[in-house]
């Protein structure tokens, strides 16, 4: 079987071939840095981090970046309430971000690409879409003929005339039609700003991400993703821009998360009714999180509840204590052949795993296939003969399954015997010299570690839990 993936721009699910053998480019969009993100933003980072796993799973090499929007109206609004900096902001929520996404297992992109660095850039591309006569200069600004564009509105299946439908040019708008949309803002009084052929300004959002897509990963990418709220019109002004500018697709698969809910309503800053990561993962395991999304499709809307929570942190136990009893009895068993009837299930469960993950990345059905696995090692685990060698192939295909998904938490780390005696010295030692809060660290750790003190007649003994 060979990997399908639901494309917006056709509304269907297609083979996934990349532009070049054995290689992917993904660009996602990412945050605009000037608050702290809230789950809703994580489901698109966490989603698009296992889409980018899988592909190297499968063999792959993947380019993968996301961008900063570290300047815009967002931005310079809280630097003004703030009394900091547009950079200042930027900076701290950058900071924010990447606590925030390591938290959450979600690895670095390749590269994560600002805005303000990357000025030149926009400013030559505008240019190029100004000389071609898809833009022209306005009163300080710089907007995008969409009428020259015919496909405009492909992505989101929407023709010109709907667009325009409802959307009056204001007295005093600087535009030639209501549906264009800014490439080059005027700075105005005070405002953060860089040179431009069109005076001082700074760019739009939309053509932020078609000019660092281009120089980062060329005139195509294989897969563009965002959540389901950009495709119109973030999306469909990226497409007309690099579109008129190259003459070649901007991507070949667009993809698109859908929303988290909170109280059936979506999960958004400007609504105020966010919970931030930085909130949730001091309350909450982050691979909770992680299931409880992984349960729902990516396409599907997911409405957030404590409820929802629980439930995902109690099929994440099952897992995880499966996998901890794999991991200890591992230690102890002799080695072994591997059991037919076990390797038979595995080969079966892995077919089935990467069938489901095929299937524009299934995770609710990847889960079940992680669950039947924890049953048939459950079930060996109860033989009296268990091997070595059987259960390591239990977990290895956990393991590698877990690379992708990222749902277990890394092992305990034990104590081992020799660290254990040197602690119990040592503690005896804080005791005589009276230095009770060494003392009770050391007992405390041990404890933590599962080791257990005991006061015999013929001494101090100690045992694992
Ligand atoms: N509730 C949500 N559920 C899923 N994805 C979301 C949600 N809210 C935002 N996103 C996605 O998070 C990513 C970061 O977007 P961005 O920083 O622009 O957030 P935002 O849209 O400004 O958030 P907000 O709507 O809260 O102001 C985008 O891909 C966006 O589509
Ligand atoms: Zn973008």
């Amino acid at each position: 079987m060979s990997l399908k993936v639901y494309n917006t721009m056709t509304r269907s699910k297609e083979t996934f071939v990349p532009l070049t053998p054995g290689k992917v480019n993904m660009y996602v969009c990412g945050p605009t840095v000037y608050d702290y993100i809230h789950i809703g933003n994580a489901r698109p980072a966490i989603f698009f981090d296992i889409v980018r796993r899988y592909l190297e799973m499968s063999g792959y090499e993947v380019q993968y970046v996301v961008n900063f929007t570290d300047v815009d109206d967002k931005l310079i609004r809280k630097a003004e309430q703030s009394g900091e900096t547009v950079p200042q902001i930027a900076e701290k929520f950058i900071a924010a971000y990447h606590e925030d996404i390591e938290a959450l297992g979600i690895r670095k992109a390749d590269r994560n690409p600002r805005v303000t660095e990357n000025i030149d850039e926009i400013v030559s591309f505008i240019e190029a879409l100004v000389d071609k006569g898809f833009a022209y200069a306005s009163g300080g600004d710089v907007y995008f003929r969409t009428e020259k564009f015919e496909e405009y509105g492909k992505l989101s299946h929407q023709n010109l005339s709907e667009l325009q439908f409802g959307i009056r040019v204001e007295v005093g708008e600087r535009k030639e039609n209501p549906q264009d949309f800014v490439l080059w803002k005027g700075a105005k009084p005070g405002e953060i700003h860089w040179p431009s052929p069109w005076g001082e300004g700074r760019p739009g959002w939309h053509i932020e991400c078609s000019a660092m897509a281009r120089k980062y990963l060329g005139e195509t990418l294989d897969i563009h993703g965002g959540g389901h709220d950009l495709q119109f019109p973030h999306h469909e002004c990226e497409i007309a821009q690099s579109e008129c500018m190259t003459g070649q697709p901007l991507a070949h698969y667009w993809m698109h998360n859908g929303y988290i809910h909170i109280n059936n309503e979506k999960m958004s800053k400007s609504l105020g009714n966010g919970i931030t990561v930085h909130q949730l993962v001091q309350q909450v395991k982050p691979q909770t999180l992680r299931f409880f999304f992984l349960s729902t499709h990516y396409r599907n809307p997911l409405n957030f509840s404590e409820e929802g929570l629980e439930q995902a942190g109690g099929g994440l136990d099952r897992i995880e204590n499966g996998v901890a009893n794999l991991r200890h009895r591992i230690t102890v068993a002799p080695q072994g052949e591997i059991d037919g009837r076990v390797y038979e299930a595995v080969r079966r469960i892995k077919g089935q795993f990467r069938e489901k993950m095929d299937d524009d990345f299934n995770t609710p059905d990847a889960l079940t296939a992680v669950f039947d696995l924890i049953s048939e090692s459950n079930t060996y685990l109860k033989t009296a003969d268990a091997n070595a060698d059987t259960l390591r192939l239990l977990l290895d295909t956990l393991e590698e399954w877990n690379n992708v998904l990222g749902i277990l938490s890394e092992p305990a780390e034990e104590l081992l015997d020799e660290e254990v005696e040197r602690l119990i010295v040592e503690r005896t030692e804080a005791r005589k010299s009276k230095n009770w809060a060494r003392a009770d660290e050391i007992r405390d750790l041990l404890t933590e570690k599962g080791i257990q003190l005991e006061d015999t007649p013929q001494g101090l003994r100690w045992r694992r839990k």
